[in-house]
């Protein structure tokens, strides 16, 4: 681990009144696998929407690679290597597991077509273990499975970060241990993750370090066993069952 590859800037997103994420820096480095973190509704996801330009920062800065590309257009983004998956999945319903994932190869950063393509993302179909089912429609599919399509498609484009928000969420106990490993296998490959997650175990299991969240600002960052014991974190999740 060296190089930074996302630094985030003193980001703050404001939606009216609301501060959803105050001011907030941090960095990421090569090869490293940050859990951010925080109770529900302190700006996890509205930060990963900053980085992936889904919205705009109100103001701050986020660079990939020290370039600048805090409010640029999402597509923008994409192509310079940050992938994600969402909280509630966006798949392509009407095509097929294998087009779903060739789609990740067309429009992101290390972009392939045609049978590379398609032997790249029958590889990852195979890796999220989809493997048995690259002519299913994509509609047809379980919510966890399309997850796994999703997640397969972020890694189609080779991403310099890859951004998962809840990919945990929702699976049974089977399933929860085999996203985490497949998640642990992508961070022994070395690939450089932020990861919102409520499943504090996997947190514990997987992250190098993690950023928490409180009301939309960062109040601890650090490893994640010192970072989980801080009195201000076990405070701010107080109530919640994970504390
Ligand atoms: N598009 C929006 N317009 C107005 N308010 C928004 C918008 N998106 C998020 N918010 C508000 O910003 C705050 C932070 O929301 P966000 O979804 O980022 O939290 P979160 O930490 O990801 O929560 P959760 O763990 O429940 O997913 C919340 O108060 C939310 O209602």
């Amino acid at each position: 681990m060296t190089a930074a590859v996302l630094s985030v800037r003193m980001a703050r997103k404001a939606f009216g009144g609301l501060i959803a994420v105050n001011d907030v820096s941090f960095d990421v480095k090569e090869g490293e696998l940050l859990g951010l973190i925080g109770p529900n509704g302190s700006g996890k996801t509205t930060l990963l929407n900053l980085i992936s330009g889904a919205l705009k920062p109100t103001s701050g800065q986020i660079l990939l690679g020290g370039e600048p590309i805090g409010g640029l257009a999402a597509h923008y983004i994409a192509r310079r290597g940050v992938a994600r998956t969402f909280q509630l999945v966006r798949v392509l319903p009407s095509l097929d597991a294998e087009q779903n994932v060739m789609a990740g190869t067309v429009f992101g950063h290390q972009r392939c077509w045609g049978e590379e393509a398609r032997r790249l993302a029958r590889a990852l179909l195979e890796r999220v273990g989809l493997g048995d089912r690259e002519h299913m429609p994509v509609s047809a599919m379980t919510y966890i499975d399309q997850k796994r399509i999703e997640l397969a498609r972020a890694l189609a484009s080779n991403p310099r970060i890859l951004l998962l928000d809840e990919w945990l969420a929702g699976l049974n106990p089977t399933e929860l241990k085999v996203g985490i490993s497949l998640i642990d296998e992508l961070r022994r490959e070395g690939r450089t993750i932020i990861m919102v997650e409520h499943v504090m175990d996997a947190i514990r299991t997987l992250c190098d370090r993690c950023v928490v969240m409180s009301s939309g600002v960062k109040i601890a960052e650090g490893g994640v066993q010192e970072t989980l014991s801080d009195p201000e974190v076990v405070r701010a999740y107080l109530g919640d069952e994970d504390a």
